[in-house]
Order: structure tokens, then sequence, then C-alpha cells
């Protein structure tokens, strides 16, 4: 049937349709087998940014992100041979795309409906922008560190991970960095714990200036840092972590009217083709770390001037 004769015999039911539909608290997209618009509640031409009357007719793609267009008419097209209410695919997240460009989180549940005899596709579309920023936001809470707005420890641990996998297929060298304050205590016991959190929180600040946006700066427990470089072999990793040590040492830290200073102790490791897993390299980088402090602090000690690579 053409399409022009479908849009006739459509407008009869559709019209007796629309004071329903427009009851709805979310939006509601009514599309035939081809993709093509039928009927629109008011809530979804305000949602897209068009009139109701501007979206009925056109292709379902008007309100598709470009990127996703082909992949979301194989989607309807798969609704349409085995047609069940439904989320539109559970495991996908769906935008949809306003009038002006942006794009708009959805949630998408489908049914088909018959209209005078012709199965058609009725989508209920829910902007969840508020769900999806608030997830992202739990997400990135449980995965930083609220005081200095690094990464935390279980961050720390999926990425040397997924570093690990990479070298392990491709050879690609990626290195850490380890360090924890000297005798951090005895700042806190004579200036107070409110002078060690500044020590964190403006060497923190310090180390993201210098850091490329690839790097992963993490708080991986009380006073102790580490820096994943990705792609970086240990030689680079050495000059960074004297860099950083030395503007450690260099910092005038403020409380009130009392300055003070603090240094650390700093390890570098990267891995070695016969590690098995990413913890090795910690337990290398750990060793390291401690004969640092063993050989009086506020320097860098790496894996190579360790007697028997750990394994
Ligand atoms: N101000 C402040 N102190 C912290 C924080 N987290 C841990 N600390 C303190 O850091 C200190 C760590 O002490 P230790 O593990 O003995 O190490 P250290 O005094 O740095 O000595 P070395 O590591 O051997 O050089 C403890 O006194 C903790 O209370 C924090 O978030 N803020």
């Amino acid at each position: 049937m053409l399409a022009k004769q479908i849009a006739d015999q459509f407008t009869t039911t559709t019209s007796s349709l629309l004071p329903f539909i427009d009851a709805l608290p979310d939006s509601a997209i009514i599309v035939d087998g081809d993709h093509r618009i039928v009927l629109v509640n008011s809530r979804a031409g305000e949602m897209f940014g068009y009139s109701a009357e501007n979206l009925k007719d056109s292709d379902l793609s008007i309100i598709i992100p470009k990127l996703h267009r082909n992949a979301h008419r194989q989607l309807v097209s798969n609704f349409f041979q085995s047609p069940m209410p439904r989320p539109m695919d559970v495991n996908k997240r769906f935008c949809g795309m306003r009038a002006d460009g942006t794009e708009v989180p959805v949630d998408i549940m489908i049914n088909t409906i018959i209209l005078d005899g012709i199965r058609v596709a009725m989508a209920l579309v829910r902007d969840v922008s508020y769900q999806r920023e608030l997830e992202e936001r739990l997400i990135r809470e449980s995965l930083t560190d609220g005081m200095t707005g690094f990464f935390n420890r279980k961050h720390f641990i999926n990425q040397l991970k997924a570093q690990h996998s990479g070298f392990t297929r491709s050879g690609v060298p990626s290195s850490v960095i380890l360090f924890d304050f000297d005798h951090f205590k005895s700042i806190n016991d004579q200036h107070g714990h409110a002078a060690g959190d500044i020590v964190l929180i403006d060497t923190a600040k310090m180390i993201k200036e210098k850091l490329r946006p690839l790097d992963i700066a993490c708080r991986i427990g009380g006073e102790e840092f580490a820096v994943i470089l990705p792609d970086t072999p240990i030689q680079n990793a050495k000059h960074l972590a004297e860099r950083i040590r030395r503007e450690i040492e260099a910092i005038e830290f403020r409380l009130e009217d009392t300055v003070f200073h603090a240094t650390v102790t700093m390890s570098v490791a990267s891995f070695f083709p016969s590690d098995k897993s990413y913890d090795s390299l910690v337990r290398r980088a750990d060793k390291a770390l401690y004969a640092g402090k063993a050989a009086g602090r506020n320097c860098v000690a790496s894996q190579d001037s360790l007697a028997q690579p750990s394994e």
C-alpha cells in the first residue's frame, strides 16, 4: 500500500486516539513499519523541540542521533518481526535528538497496536536525564576520593588490571609511580590534622597539573598515592617521579600563619613479560617503596634496584 493511502487510512482513527495519548505522562510516538511517524502526543513535541504536527509523517530518524540511525532502524524492524510489549532493548541506552541537535537520554517502552487493521508500534519515551546524571555522579563518587578528587584504590586496581591485559596483548609498556608521605604522622602531630589534609589536597592539585589526560592519579590509602602512566617506559616514569618528588619538597604548605614542608618516598615499576597478573607489579612497587623508606626516605626507588624481581 502506498504511504499516502496508509496516511489517509490512519487519519480517522488517529484523531480519535489523540485525546488519549495526549493525557499520557510520557512522550508517545506511533510509528508504522516504514519508520514513519503516524502520530505523536504534544509531550513528544515538547521533548524534541518540534510541534506535534511537524513530527507527524516524518521519518523516525528525525529524532534519532545520526550515529544511531541505522541501528535504531534495525531495532524497529526487529520489533515488528517479533512484537511484544517490552523495553526497546534492555542492554542499550538510548538518546533522542532534539530539533537543535542536542541529545536527550531516554528510556523507551514499546508495544504494538492495530490502527485500522494495520499493525503500528507505539513507543512510550521518557526523558531520563536526571536519572542518568545521578547514576553517573554515583559511579564517579564510588570511584573517587572526595578530598583530593583522585581516583580511589578500587579504580586503581581495575585500571591496573586493564593495563596488564593491554601489556599482555600488545607489549605496550605502562608504568606506575607509588608514593607515600614521610613521617606524615608527625605533620599531623605538630600542626594538626587539618594541616595534614592541606598537604594531601595541595599535593594532589600540583600533581594533576603535571599529568597527561590519559594518566590515572589515585589515592590508594590515607597518605599513599599512585599514578598509572599508560604507554610509558619506566625510564620516563622515573624522570616524572623525580620531578614530582622535588616539587613536593619545595612546596610551602600553609595553614593560617603556619608554614610547613613535607617529603615523599616514591617507587616506580612497570610490567615484566613474566607478570601473570597486575599484582606482581604492585608487589615490586611496594618492595621498592619500602627500600626507599629504609634508605632514608625523600627519594625515588625503582624496581630495577631490587635484587630479585618478585613474581
Ligand atoms: N591529616 C590526615 N592524616 C591522615 C589521613 N589519612 C591518614 N593520615 C595519617 O597518616 C599517618 C600515617 O602514619 P604512618 O603510617 O605511621 O606513616 P608515616 O608517619 O608517614 O611514616 P612513614 O610512612 O614511615 O614515613 C597516620 O597518622 C594517619 O592518621 C588524612 O586523610 N588526613
